[in-house]
């Protein structure tokens, strides 16, 4: 057989379904489209009007939509540039043949592209997932007669002459039957609210004006003061605190974003806060869903992104092979730590303030951005018990005198329950250590990211062990107690310890006889298993403690002399228990009753 080469023919009759039903996942998305045609169409007339190709009044150029119930109409008018018959032929009739794309070919050198929504020929006929015949009346800026253009959704379409005088284009849908929810007012202006809040074009719906054209984004910061930013913030979320502080985006190369960043006030509860960052294309509102554009870490800001080079009819798929996205993602990322330095190296008392909230979005980046410990490595705080902030380099130097172990390791100590560890900490200020506070949700992995940075460094809780074994600084001290009193002891608490550790440490006489520590590495696991919201093998078991005897109190000599007498051993355990908060139900109730018998 002789080999035949030819090209797939694609039949319009089999594609067009398609494109209506597939295009766009939501179909409310028609009212977007054709207002931005309309937008485009009136920025466009202003264009010629600017660069001196059309001299007749520009009027009024507001853009109307209306329903109309009875006659089961929903009508989007502008005063744009309008169509001819040809025209029509040419942009409508031929989809995906974009108007818009041969506009800004046609003026490139003068023309803003970004001004201009189109791109992509094909938003018009979106109008068909909601409307079952289209009708365009139009009116051209030239001198020629106003057309008509109808279709049923076919592929069929008529053009015949219109009566319209004034320049513009009225496109009115008739709504299907299965679409006729679209026929409710206040569903058509909460779209027209979502989508259109922004548009550079004023939109007017039953006789209001629906959005601000001018919205703080697209004008340069030099004419903003701080209070155009929070009042646009409140616009934004009229129900939100006041943000900390904000960053405005302004970039033009190599590709185009601008936006406004706020960072709110967080607590705790931060992972409820997503969704708060919109996206927006030209002004046309796209998503509050930006997991591609923006960060992880970074989803937790609140504001506005606008890019042009940012696809339209956004598709995750797409999003997410798209070159841009993956830029607009680095330097979103870079403007924020930039701001973060210059906010610390400004004014570091009012950082240090909003550490609070500033840490969580720095703990998150750092945990969740391996480049991001790079970015931020100088302006990451640790605060101590104190309220003290150190940055990393400073913690080091402070920990040099008096936290350095035998083999030349920093030694941090922490609390993640400043009350519930109240015993320790005081034992820690005894010997002069300080003592870090860790205790938000991050912290358990952002101490781990630290230690993976900084070489000869690692942070323990202050009450993982002894302090002479946190920090081994090779110092022997003895314990007064001969091998057979440690023995003896040993055995006494063995009784009650089940399978965790006794161990007789050489303390000084005046702390106190008996506590509870809990190994770093154990708890790590468990605290991590915790966060990640699996119980785990570590996050299910029981927590397994050692028991810290000071060898040199009196009570403890005297149980090497005496054993448990009085029920000494079991009232010193329960007391180690108690300060851990590991004391409760019917072992504590007895322990209060012993205690009160005793009394
Ligand atoms: N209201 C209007 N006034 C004047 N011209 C219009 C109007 N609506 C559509 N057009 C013309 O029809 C063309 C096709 O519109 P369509 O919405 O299908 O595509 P687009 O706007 O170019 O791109 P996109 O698919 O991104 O919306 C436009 O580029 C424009 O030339």
């Amino acid at each position: 057989m002789v080999t035949e080469k030819g090209t797939i023919s694609i039949n319009t009759e089999n594609i067009f379904p398609i494109i209506k039903k597939f295009l766009y996942s939501d179909n409310e998305i028609f009212l977007r489209e054709l207002v931005s045609n309309a937008v485009d169409a009136t920025q466009k007339i202003k264009k010629l009007s600017s660069m001196g190709q059309f001299d007749g009044e520009l009027g009024d150029l507001k853009i109307g939509v209306s329903v109309d119930k009875e006659a089961k109409t929903i009508t989007i008018s502008d005063k744009g540039l309008g169509m001819t018959a040809e025209e029509i032929k040419k942009y409508i009739n031929q989809i995906a043949f974009s108007g818009a794309k041969e506009f800004v070919e046609k003026y490139n050198e003068q023309t803003d592209k970004s001004q201009i929504i189109g791109q992509f020929g094909l938003g018009f006929y979106s109008a068909f997932m909601v409307a079952k015949e289209v009708e365009i009346i139009t009116k051209s800026y030239k001198d020629e007669p106003a057309a008509r253009w109808f279709s049923d959704g076919s592929t069929e379409f008529e053009i015949s002459a219109a009566e319209k005088t004034e320049r513009g284009t009225d496109i009115i849908l008739h709504v299907a039957d299965d679409a006729e929810d679209f026929l409710e007012e206040s569903k058509i202006e909460q779209i027209l609210v979502k989508y259109g809040k922004f548009l550079p074009v004023e939109i007017e719906f039953k006789e209001n004006i629906i959005n601000n054209p001018n919205p703080i984004w697209v004008k340069s910061p030099s004419e903003l003061k701080d209070e155009d930013y929070i009042a646009f913030y409140k616009e934004l979320y009229p129900y939100g605190e006041d943000p900390l502080f904000w960053i405005h985006l302004n970039v033009d190369y190599p590709f185009n974003l601008t936006g406004v960043l706020y960072f709110p006030k967080v607590k705790q509860d931060f992972q409820l806060n997503r969704e708060k960052i919109q996206l927006y294309s030209r002004q046309v509102f796209i998503t509050d869903d930006v997991k591609d554009v923006v960060p992880e870490f970074l989803q937790l800001l609140h504001g506005v992104i606008d890019s042009p080079d940012i696809p339209l009819n956004v598709s995750r798929s797409y999003l997410q092979s798209d070159g841009n996205v993956k830029r607009i993602n680095q330097h979103i990322t870079k403007k924020v730590a930039d701001k973060l330095h210059e906010l610390f190296n400004n004014d570091r008392k009012a950082f240090e303030d909003k550490w609070e909230s500033i840490g969580l979005f720095v703990k998150y980046g750092i945990i969740s951005d391996e480049k991001f410990y790079d970015r931020a490595k100088d302006f990451i705080l640790l605060k101590n018990i104190d309220g003290q902030c150190f940055t990393l380099e400073e913690y080091k130097t402070k920990l040099e005198a008096n936290q350095k172990d035998k083999d030349g390791n920093l030694v941090g100590l922490y609390a993640n329950d400043v009350e519930k560890q109240d015993s320790f900490i005081s034992g820690a200020k005894k010997r002069e250590f300080d003592v870090i506070v860790f205790d938000d949700v991050l912290d358990s992995h952002f101490i781990n990211a630290i230690e993976s940075k900084i070489e000869k460094f690692s942070f323990k809780r202050v009450d993982a062990d002894t302090f002479d074994k946190l920090i081994d600084k090779g110092l022997k001290s003895e314990v007064v107690l001969s091998e057979d009193e440690k023995k003896k002891v040993e055995e006494a608490f063995k009784e009650f310890v089940g399978t965790n550790i006794v161990q007789i440490e050489a303390l000084p006489v005046d702390e106190i006889p008996v506590s509870i520590v809990v190994p770093e590495f154990m708890r790590r696991y468990a605290d991590m298993s915790k966060v990640n919201g699996q119980g785990g093998m570590f996050g299910n078991m029981p927590m397994m403690y050692n028991l810290v005897v000071n060898g040199n109190h009196p009570l403890v000599s005297k149980i090497a002399t005496e054993g448990n007498e009085n029920g000494l051993v079991k009232q010193l355990y329960d007391l180690a228990l108690l300060s851990q908060g590991m004391l409760s139900g019917n072992a504590l109730t007895q322990f209060i009753e012993r205690t009160v018998g005793k009394l």
